[in-house]
């Protein structure tokens, strides 16, 4: 019996892991979709044709990097959709908009027009009684300097080389945004709690929380 069975998780449940850059959200999708016997869904950073040239001059590309995420993202949804769930998804889509592209807007790497263009797209696509929501978003914090820590660790160039003023920014703004989020339910989990590293079998103890919060938000399924 795998621990879907053992926790009585629903087959067919979307689990959507978010938190800023390197808090963890990689590692948590392949831990639990391994555990749950779940799909994944990963975001593409090898392949992204635009996230080195974004790095490099944020208000060049700000805009050419949120249409790229926002296509990839929706034909993920649709990938989720059409095999009737049982998905871990890597990032939600709601952070592009509440986070990244809010971000940029506000500090004027991403111009008013391309904004408002973006967000009206966004809005079309996103905020529809079409699009399924998960069941659950699972949210991971922990403080910015452990965070800091990983993505230096973690070695992609391009994150390397950005000043941490940008990091701080986010996980400030990461925090904001969850005490106002009510798309879905949400798990918050402190990244202080656990090490799924040194520690495999402590994904039970947070799937056995998984199946308590779908549980007690099951009303909310369709
Ligand atoms: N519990 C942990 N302890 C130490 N390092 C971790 C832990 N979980 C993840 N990492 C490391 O932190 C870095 C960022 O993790 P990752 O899962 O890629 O984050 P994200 O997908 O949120 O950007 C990776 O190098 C990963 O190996
Ligand atoms: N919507 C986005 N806008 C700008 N940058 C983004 C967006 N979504 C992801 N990113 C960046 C941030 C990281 O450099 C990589 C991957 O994110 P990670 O949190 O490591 O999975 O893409």
């Amino acid at each position: 019996m795998n621990l879907r069975e053992k926790y009585n998780i629903p087959s067919n449940t979307v689990i959507t892991i978010a938190g800023t850059v390197g808090v963890g959200k990689s590692t948590m999708t392949k831990a639990l979709a391994e555990a749950l016997n779940f799909r994944t869904s990963y975001e593409k950073v090898d392949t992204n044709p635009y996230l080195d040239k974004f790095y490099d001059d944020f208000e060049k590309w700000s805009f050419h990097l949120q249409i790229y995420f926002l296509a990839e993202r929706f034909k993920e949804q649709k990938r989720i959709f059409e095999y009737g769930g049982g998905f871990i998804q890597d990032r939600s889509i709601y952070e592009d908009t509440g986070i990244f592209a809010k971000m940029h807007y506000d500090k004027g790497t991403m111009n008013p027009i391309d904004y408002e263009t973006y967000t009206n797209l966004f809005d079309a696509m996103v905020m529809t009684p079409y699009f399924p929501h998960p069941n659950l978003l699972v949210y991971l914090e922990g403080p910015i300097d452990n965070i800091i820590g990983r993505i230096q660790e973690r070695g992609r160039e391009m994150e390397q080389q950005t000043p941490n003023d940008y990091w701080i920014e986010m996980h400030e703004r990461y925090d904001n945004w969850i005490n106002n989020f009510n798309s879905c339910p949400v798990l918050r989990l402190d990244i202080n709690d656990y090490d799924l590293m040194k520690n495999p079998q402590q994904i039970e103890s947070i799937v056995e929380r998984i199946a308590y919060m779908l549980e007690q938000t099951s009303h909310l399924r369709k």
